[in-house]
């Protein structure tokens, strides 16, 4: 049991019209009623109006909000005091609290304390902080979906399904043939277990891109010199960012901007030019330049219109042929489109543009289309942008695997039930149905203070 009260300031310590001070414990209505001006009743939802005083001094004017355990965030008895805004004012009322016998609270500690008392799984809780920190329209999405309890039972039916496998397994199975007596057959199980492998992959497959949509996408733009990637930034941007210039080997540096694209975060990564050249400021330049392909989530490859084909963009073509990419035609102002060669694209993603007309909505709708999943954002969809939640979810994806082969390969029974219990157990993990205080306690200190 939880023993002691803890104290934070839930917003943060600037000036401002109001601040909110949260105390969370067994001791939240003695340690108010140390420092209130009135008897602060132990009821639900009620505000009180009074002051906050230390023995006769008065420090602030305050709306005192309570809550009856177990009817609060945290699950405890909770008291919120509204007091004015004031760095010092807040800081000396929670000061006075500590004084009187209250904790400072960790980061974070609120909200594990209401995954401990479970008020919220695992999953809500990082989707508490998720929310926090969304700042673009799809996180947000994926956070509120995850923070409503509306998903867990996806989980749990995994979890069900897994123990009801396991035990026909157990009962059901003749070892060591695996022919089935009682009412469920071996093939029955496997195919129980494939459609359950199949739920859990695509589970995965929906919270890599949500992953990704979630820390913004990372838009590497590459392309020989002089075809406009700075200019492309800059009307991505909607400002002049980068230098543009009509010499070829402008941009020698990477230049990064951040935009919000509707309802997609991109982190737009600009480069120096590929070509061959001997200047050795370039050459760091177009090393780096291919250095960033890693880490890009798309690639667009510009090319200028009006030029053919060159060597050095069908050396990005290729190198950049496992991305994910849209090639790009700037300067469609300077010909006619119609002369343009796109059969050889035509299994790709394509856009033509003219950054010097401000023309780049072909551009912009190729990558709206590029992360746009029908399934992404569906009410009860579950995407975890977290990658401790993706790994794990991989990790019960390989044990479901493992035993689908292992009951193929007609291993004994207990090897495949090895397999299938350690899928259910990481699946509880997953929802915090077993956790070890030291995970738990790094996860939460990434939230903010008096969350
Ligand atoms: N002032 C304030 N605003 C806040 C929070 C808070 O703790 N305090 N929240 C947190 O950061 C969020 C709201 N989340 C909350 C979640 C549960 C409960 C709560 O009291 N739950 C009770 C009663 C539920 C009910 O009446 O239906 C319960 O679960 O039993 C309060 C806030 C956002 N705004
Ligand atoms: N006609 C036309 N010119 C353009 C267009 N986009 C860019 N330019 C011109 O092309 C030249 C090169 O533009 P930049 O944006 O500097 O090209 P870059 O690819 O960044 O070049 P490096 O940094 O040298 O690799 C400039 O003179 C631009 O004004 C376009 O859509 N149409
Ligand atoms: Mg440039």
């Amino acid at each position: 049991m939880i023993s002691d009260t803890i104290v934070a300031p839930a917003t943060a310590l600037v000036k401002q019209a109001v601040a909110i001070i949260r105390l969370s414990g067994p001791d939240a209505y003695q340690l108010i009623n140390k420092v209130f001006s009135k008897k602060v009743e132990k009821k639900e939802n009620q505000i009180t109006f009074g002051y906050i005083k230390d023995d006769s001094k008065v420090i602030d004017q305050v709306l005192i909000m309570s809550f009856v355990a177990p009817h609060s965030f945290t699950g405890e008895d909770v008291i919120e005091i509204n007091c004015h805004g004031g760095v010092l004012v807040t800081t000396q009322i929670i000061s006075l609290l500590i004084k009187k016998g209250a904790r400072f609270a960790n980061p974070g500690e609120f909200s594990q304390r209401a995954f401990l008392n479970n008020k919220i799984n695992l999953i809500q809780a990082e989707a508490i902080n998720d929310l926090v920190n969304a700042t673009n329209e799809t996180s947000l999405k994926f956070a509120i979906n995850n923070l409503q309890n509306s998903n867990l039972h996806l989980i749990k039916k995994y979890r069900d399904q897994l123990l009801d496998i396991i035990a026909n397994i157990e009962v059901n199975i003749d070892y060591p043939e695996y022919d089935g007596v009682g009412d469920v057959s071996a093939e029955e199980l496997t195919e129980k277990l494939v459609s359950l492998k199949a739920e859990i992959t695509r589970i995965i497959k929906l919270s890599k891109i949500g992953k990704i949509i979630n820390d913004g996408i990372n838009v590497l733009i590459l392309g020989e010199p002089n075809v406009g990637k700075s200019s492309l930034l800059n009307a991505l941007m909607q400002e002049e960012k980068a230098i543009v210039s009509n010499e070829a080997g402008t941009t020698r540096d990477i230049v990064e901007g951040k935009i919000n694209l509707g309802p997609l975060t991109l982190n737009i990564i600009d480069t120096a030019g590929i070509r061959d050249t001997v200047n050795e400021i370039e050459k760091i330049g177009i090393s780096k330049a291919k250095n960033e392909i890693n880490r890009a989530d798309l690639v667009l490859i510009v090319i200028d219109s009006s030029r053919e084909l060159s060597l050095d963009t069908k050396k990005l073509l290729t190198l950049t042929a496992d991305k994910q990419r849209i090639i790009v035609f700037n300067k469609i102002d300077l010909i006619d489109p119609r002369k343009l060669a796109l059969t050889k694209f035509k299994t790709e993603r394509i856009a033509l543009i003219s950054t010097v007309n401000n023309n780049i909505e072909a551009l912009v709708n190729q990558i709206m289309e590029s992360y746009y999943f029908e399934e992404l954002t569906k009410n009860d969809s579950l995407v975890l942008v977290n990658l401790n939640q993706i790994s794990l979810l991989e990790k019960v994806e390989n044990f479901i695997k493992n035993a689908y082969n292992n009951i193929v390969n007609n291993y004994p029974v207990d090897i495949v039930n090895v397999d299938l219990h350690s899928a259910w157990y990481l699946l509880g993990d997953l929802i915090g149905e077993n956790y070890d205080d030291n995970l738990l306690n790094t996860m939460f200190s990434k939230y903010c203070l008096g969350k």
